[in-house]
């Protein structure tokens, strides 16, 4: 079996990750077939192209030409239209979904002095930071997981915030000062998850990759993403979920949380609580219990129908697309 994959650190461990439990559970033969993008290729083209979400289309249309069987994403990088042609085969064991903080000489969020400068790229991380009240500064930055770091040891930030997954499946946990509590931060909807798809038609792929899936994973992520596709509809303002699992009167159920956040850190956070078998219903009925609480009025400026670009302005120019998932 042909397995399409990016040629990024992060991409390679986590098609290693998904190869390994291919073979060992179908005893077939997984072959990595590197995809190469222009976005692979020069910061300038990834820039032109319109960001992270090319390479995403890149290994979907490898999948639909036939050049490799299936491929592997980060779930959150994922769009949350569903795309024509392909099928999500396996939604594995989730990895820990936290954000993670990297922060210099040890430090927690707590113990950085106000006026800190903290490193993310993601809106939703800088509008939950700033509802901290904490009088921290975010530095929009950008770069792949070891530029990031560096960016701590050479002292060009405090500190950088991370998903806790990523640094896992590169080996860099040591870096780690601080895991943060969703009670603080919530990640981005299906951070730490994989998403593994094949064509819609194959259905014999679909088969052999449908060991790999953890039903109680992608109840957590369907809810997880059916609520930020409900806000997507109406809200500009950065979102972040965390759907568990746990076990209720009447067996297995998803609790749900969910924020969004505006960069000036006014934020409105809901819960609820829903059935595996109704995930989607309950990341819907999240949502609109979080526009029924203001949601919508937390960015007030969007103007509308135009896919506002939610990255704050700064030193690096924004590149995100509309659609396009920022961590
Ligand atoms: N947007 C980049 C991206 N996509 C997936 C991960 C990490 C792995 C994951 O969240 O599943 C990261 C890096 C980060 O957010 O720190």
């Amino acid at each position: 079996m042909r397995l399409g994959t990016r040629r990024s650190a992060l991409a390679l461990a986590q098609s290693g990750h998904v190869a390994d439990a291919v073979r060992a559970a179908t005893g077939r033969d997984v072959e990595l077939v590197e995809v190469t993008t222009l976005g692979d290729v020069s910061r300038e083209a990834l820039t032109a192209l319109g960001g992270t979400g090319v390479f995403v289309s890149a290994l979907r249309e490898s999948l639909l030409a036939g050049e490799v069987d299936f491929a592997v994403h980060s779930l959150k990088d994922l769009p949350t239209a569903a795309p024509d042609g392909i099928a999500l085969a396996a939604v594995p064991v989730r990895e820990d979904p936290r954000d993670a903080l990297v922060a210099r000489d040890g430090l927690t969020l707590g113990e950085l002095p106000a006026g800190s400068r903290v490193g993310t790229g993601s809106p939703r991380r800088a509008a939950q930071l700033a509802a901290l009240g904490l009088g921290l500064e975010t530095v929009p930055i950008r770069g792949n997981v070891d530029t990031r770091l560096r960016l701590v040891t050479d002292a060009q930030v405090d500190a950088v915030v991370l998903a806790r997954a990523g640094l896992s499946r590169l080996g860099r946990l040591d870096a780690v000062t601080e895991t943060l509590d969703p009670l603080q931060m919530l990640p981005a909807p299906g951070q730490g998850a994989l998403a593994v798809e094949c064509r819609a038609d194959d259905a014999a792929t679909a088969a052999l990759l449908a060991v790999l899936d953890d039903p109680v994973t992608r109840a957590a992520v369907l809810a997880e993403r059916a609520l930020l596709a409900a806000l997507e509809a109406g809200c500009a303002a950065p979102v972040g979920a965390l759907g568990e699992v746990a076990e209720g009167d009447d067996g297995p159920e998803v609790y749900l949380r969910g924020v969004v956040a505006a960069p000036d850190g006014a934020a409105v956070r809901l819960s609820a609580t829903g059935s595996l078998a109704d995930a989607e219903a309950l990341g819907r009925r999240l949502a609109a219990d979080l526009f029924e609480a203001g949601a919508a009025e937390l960015m007030p400026e969007r103007p509308s129908g135009s896919g506002a670009d939610p990255m704050p302005s700064g030193p690096i120019p924004p590149t995100t697309q509309p659609g396009e998932r920022v961590p």
